[in-house]
């Protein structure tokens, strides 16, 4: 049985994975933190989980985590998920972290600390969105230069990142296929008289509102025709299900940075 922690247990994300991993079978739930002075910090997970009281108490930290811990999952914010790594890589239970916005010299950290142990890291965990990635890699490669590569991103508007870790890989995907590299093409304002659009940009736009899950579109504009291509999360299901899937797969590997490319065999 993998013994699993949630970081920011009380989170949207947070939350969710905490009640899957109660139906769960071959996983289950001993630990959840939220910074310390949380409101759910020392009160049961069953209020957050629902159902009876567990005995388990939310604890403060990572480091006040009880007992034995083969993975941690967390979705908080990059800052604290690095945090949370370096604890995991001196402590070495495993890590799953689907937080977003960091930035290239974190994620070198990262990768850096997943030299002592095993984590998986991803901007998105569902299916449907990781083979969007590979779809938008193939459609780029084959539409070609002629086709203007656009990028659209929808979230809810407590979402604190922009653009979506999603969209960034999207584009990533999308550039690494014209042999680019995103921090030479990547077009992510536009305003004023800004003049015709450069051959070869990849355009990423954000938008914010209400409860918008997730959604993503990536467009193919060429002359006289277009493709649009688009992912929608129905619910948050599918991130939280595809981060369980990735836990039970990552405390079977060997040190080292991950992502749902490999747990999903998609590479
Ligand atoms: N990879 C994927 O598939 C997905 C990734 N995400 C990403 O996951 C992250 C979280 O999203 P979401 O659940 O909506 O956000 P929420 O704000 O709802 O949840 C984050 C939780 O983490 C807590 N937290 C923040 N800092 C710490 C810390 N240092 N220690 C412990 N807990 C902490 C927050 O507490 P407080 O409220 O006090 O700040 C909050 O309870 C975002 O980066 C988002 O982009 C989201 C969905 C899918
Ligand atoms: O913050 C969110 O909600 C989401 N964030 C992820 C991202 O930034 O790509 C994934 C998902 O779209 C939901």
């Amino acid at each position: 049985m993998v013994r699993a922690a949630v970081a920011g247990i009380g989170g949207r994300m947070g939350s969710r994975i905490a009640q899957i991993l109660k139906e769960e079978d071959g996983i289950q739930l001993v630990g959840g933190f939220e910074r310390a002075g949380h409101p759910a910090v020392g009160q049961d997970v069953s209020s957050i989980t629902g159902g009876a009281p567990t005995g388990l108490l939310v604890s403060g930290s990572f480091q006040e985590l009880p007992g034995p811990v083969d993975v941690v999952i967390d979705f908080t914010t990059a800052d604290a998920s690095l945090a949370n790594l370096q604890a995991a890589a001196e402590r070495k239970p495993a890590m799953v972290i689907g937080s977003t916005g960091f930035t290239p010299p974190m994620l070198e950290k990262a990768r850096s600390l997943a030299r002592s142990i095993p984590c998986v890291l991803a901007p998105n965990m569902s299916v449907g969105v990781n083979v969007l990635f590979k779809v938008v890699e193939e459609l780029t490669r084959l539409l070609g230069p002629a086709y203007d590569v656009e990028i659209v991103e929808t979230h809810h508007r407590f979402k604190k990142d922009a653009p979506s870790g999603t969209a960034l890989r999207l584009a990533e995907a999308a550039a690494a296929a014209r042999g680019r590299r995103l921090e030479e093409v990547g077009v992510f304002e536009r305003h004023g008289l800004i003049g015709e659009r450069p051959e070869g940009a990849i355009g990423v736009q954000t938008l914010r509102g209400g409860d918008v899950v997730g959604e993503h579109t990536v467009l193919f504009a060429g002359m006289g025709e277009r493709i649009e291509v688009t992912h929608r999360a129905h619910s948050r299901d599918n991130f939280a299900r595809g981060a369980v899937h990735a836990a039970k797969w990552v405390v079977t590997q060997p040190p080292g940075l991950y992502d749902m490319q490999d747990v999903l065999k998609l590479r």
